[in-house]
């Protein structure tokens, strides 16, 4: 039934994208892919072999041979060709992004939005790849400074932002003059393909950005293997973004991570509650609670805990569960059933801890891949939700109170990808934000990404930046001239 909203049926393409050309696997073989709302096939994908992804890196290396000789001008035209096509074909791209990943369509809007957005952005950087120039050791010496696109680039992307998560690292890595190889998630392949085909429509030329699809750790270990690919750029779980750190050593590749989180949002005393509600909706329940920078813990200071956790009851009971494409629907199915039982797992082992169950259902097993809002209290530091983001719409809620124990307890975490705090007291607004072990600090704010602002972590949430200018750095490398004097 699904496909049948697509008024573009060519963006539904069940082939990958190799050199310019849509491929099946040499032996036929290939992986269904459902709709995590219904358990619907919506068709299958090439499961490509070992040789087939290592023609992929030769295809893109014919790429690149083309795209760096191309002036940044031309490249920023192709790129913002590209973001035209996807703001174009946004209503087909948001249905097959809800077919294969479930979100509420009014998100997968939003999303290819956010998409095309790092396309826009990194198309106007493209051509302020600037260099620099350095007084010299010795008298008539320069010191001169260029930066060069790395190569050929690797992509493996996850399924909860299946085209944003694609643009930030393309978008980055084609203005810099590189070309790359994306391997989406299995469970949501068509939404990456789709953008293929808008790329090949853009005109950008073949073998500068690819689509490959197949087992995982074989694609990840072809990709490390080989001495072509130069940056491996991954957003995923830190046990897999640790393995590939590991696996991209042999070759020194460069590696640029997007891990896992465990974000506190932390409300003071003197926090404007009303603002702090709308701030934790939006960071707890976008994408149904399925972002690495969701509020993981909410740390509520004493003597505003009450008032809280009740405005907070009240904004969640206006949530909608539903398909995704069903109007009004603001919370949709999670993407596999492992996933619910996950948020069901951290739920019964926080109460048998002695957390209180405040509002929402219990969470169900027999409930497939949906999970209702839930909201629990008196939530401590040994439960298994606070050492392990949930990714789900479970909302924990901790008392605090003093700044120090807050402090302590949002940094008690080896994650620091992002973390939130309220308050009107700037000078608490500058101590709490300097202390706070996080990449990324939502300062009376919880809806933070954005194109211009560097995305990344620190601790085990992972290394380097994707969007802003600092995005371009891992696809660019320096090049220093030694101009001597005569
Ligand atoms: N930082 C973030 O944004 C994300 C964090 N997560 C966290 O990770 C948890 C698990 O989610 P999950 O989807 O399993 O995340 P994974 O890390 O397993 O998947 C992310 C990407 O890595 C690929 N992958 C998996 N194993 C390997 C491997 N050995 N070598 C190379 N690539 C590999 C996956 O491919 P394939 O799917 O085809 O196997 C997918 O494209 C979530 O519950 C959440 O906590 C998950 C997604 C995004
Ligand atoms: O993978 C994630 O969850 C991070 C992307 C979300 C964002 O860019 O806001």
């Amino acid at each position: 039934m699904s496909l049948s909203r697509l008024s573009a049926k060519r963006l539904f393409r069940q082939q990958s994208y190799i050199g310019g050309q849509w491929r099946d696997a040499a032996d036929g073989a290939t992986v269904k892919v459902d709709n995590p709302a219904n358990g619907e096939i919506l068709g299958t994908i090439p499961s490509l072999s070992a040789a087939e992804i290592g023609e992929a890196i030769v295809q893109a290396d014919a790429g690149f041979q083309i795209w760096r000789k191309k002036t940044a001008l031309e490249r920023a035209d192709l790129l913002l060709r590209w973001n035209d096509l996807m703001l174009e074909h946004k209503e087909d791209i948001a249905s097959l992004m809800t077919m294969e990943q479930g979100k509420p369509l009014e998100e997968s809007r939003g999303e290819v939005v956010y998409a095309a957005s790092f396309i826009r952005w990194f198309a106007e950087e493209a051509r302020r790849v600037y260099g620099e120039t350095i007084p010299g050791a010795k008298p008539g010496q320069h010191i001169v400074v260029t930066r060069h696109p790395v190569g050929v680039t690797a992509a493996i992307t996850p399924w909860n932002f299946p085209a944003a998560m694609i643009t930030r690292k393309a978008g980055a890595a084609l203005a810099a003059g590189c070309s790359m190889i994306v391997k989406p998630a299995e469970a949501t392949p068509y939404t990456a393909l789709a953008l293929a085909e808008l790329a090949h429509e853009a005109g950008i030329p073949a073998g500068v950005f690819n689509v490959v699809t197949g087992k995982s750790s074989m694609i990840g270990k072809v990709f490390t293997d080989s001495p072509v690919v130069r940056t491996l750029s991954f957003t995923g779980s830190t046990s897999v973004g640790s393995k590939l750190m590991a696996q991209c050593a042999d070759n020194v590749q460069k590696v640029s991570l997007e891990l896992g989180g465990n974000a506190p949002f932390i409300v003071f005393d003197d926090a404007d509650l009303k603002r702090a509600v709308e701030g934790a909706m939006v960071s707890k329940f976008r994408n149904t609670g399925q972002t690495c920078i969701c509020a993981n813990r909410f740390l509520v200071q004493a003597s505003v805990h009450d008032e809280f956790v009740s405005l907070l009851a009240e904004a969640m009971g206006k949530l909608k569960v539903g398909d995704g494409f069903e109007e009004g629907v603001t919370q949709s199915a999670l993407i596999n059933h492992d996933a619910a039982l996950k948020v069901k797992r951290h739920y019964e082992d926080a109460l048998s801890k002695g957390a209180t169950h405040v509002a929402g259902p219990r969470p169900e097993a027999d409930n497939g891949s949906y999970v209702h809002p839930v909201l629990i209290t008196d939530v401590t530091p040994d439960m298994e939700l606070c050492e392990d983001e949930t990714f789900g719409p479970l909302a924990a809620v901790m008392k605090f109170d003093t700044e120090e124990e807050a402090l302590k307890i949002a940094n008690d975490t080896p994650y620091g990808l992002a973390a939130y705090f309220y308050s009107t007291n700037i000078h608490r607004i500058w101590r709490v934000a300097d202390e706070l072990e996080a990449g990324i600090i939502g300062v009376n704010e919880g809806a933070v990404s954005n194109a211009a602002a560097p995305f990344g972590g620190v601790k085990a949430s992972g290394l380097g930046r994707e969007g802003s200018h600092y995005g371009l750095d891992e696809y660019t490398e320096v090049k220093y001239l030694c101009m001597g004097a005569e």
